[in-house]
């Protein structure tokens, strides 16, 4: 379990995360959402110690990560799948974080295996793609067999054959009683892979619940309408509840459902040209809840 509380991060003038409070569970996938700039790698980075809180505190497990000796076998993290030593191999480089961890050198082959780089091992990681890189990047994080794992943009670069594996491997560590927290700023990513979101904007919180609660939170239904006969049906829409649109060429509805409508309109001898359902995605709602919180509009604080 991952606990943040009231964490605030400043650089200089700059303040990057502001009074910043949620916790991450076990058994569950975390996506850890927000605009550009919102400040997700800096909270990962202070939750893993590389960067000291202004103020607030950070907990894995109960306990800040600085002052956990088991490191690699507590928490697992992938922070920028780029800062690798190009000229060593792939297996060179794990086994060398192996030995500064006191982990056997048995388990850089096994976790080179499961990130489906067994074949890539004894290549120069200079020359990996960057769905390489992050794939190494994951299998760093896996050597300690942690209980806490974190991944800043992982899926970044991966084709889609790597994405699908990504999210089969994340779901299965959450399955696995483990706390996998996942950073991202496309909630399409996050759309298939998480089950819990946290997401900021500007720095702060905007929303920490289950991604259905968000979904049902920001999705909306819209029904289009096109009939010859629209005063006379959206006044009746209108006294039956609904909230109407009238556009040039159709009706847009809220509040009704199709069927409602298609009800509303024979019980009113309107006839009907298309009738239609628009669900609002997951994307949009994204878009819509954290409009205002993109990092550029933040000029003046
Ligand atoms: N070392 C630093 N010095 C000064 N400002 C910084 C530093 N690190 C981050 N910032 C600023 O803090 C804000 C949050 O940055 P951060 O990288 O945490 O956001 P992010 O949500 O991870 O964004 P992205 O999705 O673009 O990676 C940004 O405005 C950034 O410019």
């Amino acid at each position: 379990m991952i606990e943040v509380i009231g964490l605030t991060k400043r650089y200089g003038g700059k303040t990057a995360v502001d009074d910043l409070s949620f916790t991450v569970r076990p058994g569950h996938v975390t996506g850890f959402l927000g605009p550009n700039g919102a400040g997700k790698t800096t909270t990962l980075r202070v939750i893993l110690g590389l960067d000291a809180p202004t103020a607030g505190a950070v907990t894995v497990d109960g306990v800040p990560f600085r002052t956990h000796r088991r490191g690699l076998h507590h928490v697992g993290a992938l922070l920028d799948a780029q800062q690798v030593h190009g000229g060593r191999s792939a297996q060179a480089h794990l086994a060398a974080l192996a030995r500064s961890n006191g982990i056997g050198r048995r388990r850089v082959g096994e976790v080179l295996a499961e990130v489906g780089l067994a074949d890539a091992g004894h290549r120069r990681i200079g020359g990996f793609s960057l769905g390489m890189k992050q794939r190494l990047g994951i299998a760093a994080a896996l050597l300690g067999d942690p209980p806490v794992l974190m991944f800043d943009e992982p899926i970044n670069g991966m084709d889609p054959e790597g994405v699908r594996w990504v999210r089969h491997l994340f779901r299965s560590l959450a399955a696995q009683g483990r706390t996998v927290f996942l950073s991202s700023h496309l909630m399409t990513e996050m759309e298939h892979t998480a089950d819990h979101l946290v997401v900021i904007g500007q720095g702060r919180l905007i929303a920490a619940e289950p991604l259905r609660a968000f979904a049902d939170r920001g999705t909306r239904q819209r029904v289009t309408v096109r009939t010859p006969q629209p005063a006379v049906l959206a006044a009746a829409l209108t006294a039956a509840g609904a909230s109407v649109d009238t556009a040039p060429d159709h009706l847009a509805v809220r509040g009704l459902s199709a069927e409602q409508i298609g009800a509303l309109a024979f019980a009113n001898a309107v006839e009907l040209h298309e009738l239609a359902t628009h669900t609002t995605s997951l994307e949009e709602a994204f878009m819509e809840i954290t409009a205002g919180h993109a990092d550029h509009l933040a000029g003046s604080r």
